[in-house]
């Protein structure tokens, strides 16, 4: 018997426009409880914009926005409680020690923060608990980004291009590393430009373009029907082949 998934984020006519630029225009999708979940598509296509909507950091001008049942804009500290988001980069001072950050960003919670040691060690951090933020690797900073979403045990985990920039062994520990945290009952939304990352990592993908959404399918699917010949070129890291048609339109 197949089982029901519920939805988890689900948007639904979304328009979020910035004056004159529209960031991203109609956009509907569903997520489901336990899915790895894909936003791809190009530079300026909307990613962040959308998910940002998501998270409640910005309100649509238009459409409706739903996680966990929940108002991410109005309900926005019940919200922040029960999902995980990764951080940018410069959102971290570069002198603050990885237990510092796990210990600062653990207090943030109402809730009680998971076992913070465990945390690292799960993430291969231990040995870095006392190094500063700023003389990480980028893996090792990708890692502890992982960890502070994680920290408060969320349900949805929101990953913003998440390997961008790191060469191909770091990107591939940190697709283990996101398959375990899917393993262990959370739904992940992240967005990439790359379409290697979506094809290994996610079970369902959405192709955003100028704003719209243009597909939304099983990665292999989109694939076939968007760059069947698979020609690849190199992204702009110059460390992944990412599939010509999608991305190179
Ligand atoms: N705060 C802002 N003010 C004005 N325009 C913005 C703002 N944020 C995004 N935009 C514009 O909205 C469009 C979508 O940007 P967005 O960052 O959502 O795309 P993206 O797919 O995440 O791109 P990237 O992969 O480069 O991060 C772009 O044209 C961008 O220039």
């Amino acid at each position: 018997m197949q089982t029901i998934k519920r939805p988890v984020i689900q948007v639904s006519g979304v328009r979020k426009t910035y004056g004159q630029t529209v960031a991203v225009d109609e956009v509907s999708f569903e997520v489901e409880e336990g899915e790895i979940f894909g936003l791809i598509g190009p530079n300026g296509a909307g990613k962040t914009t959308t998910l940002e909507c998501i998270e409640g950091l910005h309100t649509p001008d238009r459409g409706t926005i739903s996680v966990l049942g929940l108002d991410p804009f109005r309900q926005v500290y019940k919200v922040q409680d029960r999902i995980g988001v990764q951080l940018q980069q410069a959102q971290l001072q570069k002198r603050i020690k990885v237990w510092e950050a796990v210990d600062l960003w653990a207090s943030l919670y109402r809730k009680k923060a998971i076992d913070a040691e465990h945390l690292l060690q799960q993430l291969g951090l231990t040995d870095k608990r006392n190094a500063w933020f700023m003389n990480l690797s980028g893996g090792q900073k990708q890692r502890l980004f992982i960890a502070l979403a994680l920290i408060n045990d969320p349900e949805v985990v929101f990953l913003d291009e998440l390997t961008t920039g790191l060469d191909p062994q770091s990107r591939r520990a940190i697709w283990d590393l996101v398959r375990d945290i899917r393993d262990r009952g959370k739904t992940v939304f992240l967005t990439t430009h790359l379409m290697e990352e979506a094809e290994r990592l996610c079970d369902r993908v959405a192709i955003i373009e100028h704003g719209r959404i243009i597909d939304i399918d099983k990665p292999e699917r989109l694939i076939d029907r968007h760059c069947p010949e698979r020609t690849v070129v190199l992204a702009t890291d110059n460390t992944t082949a990412v599939a010509k048609g999608v991305l190179q339109g």
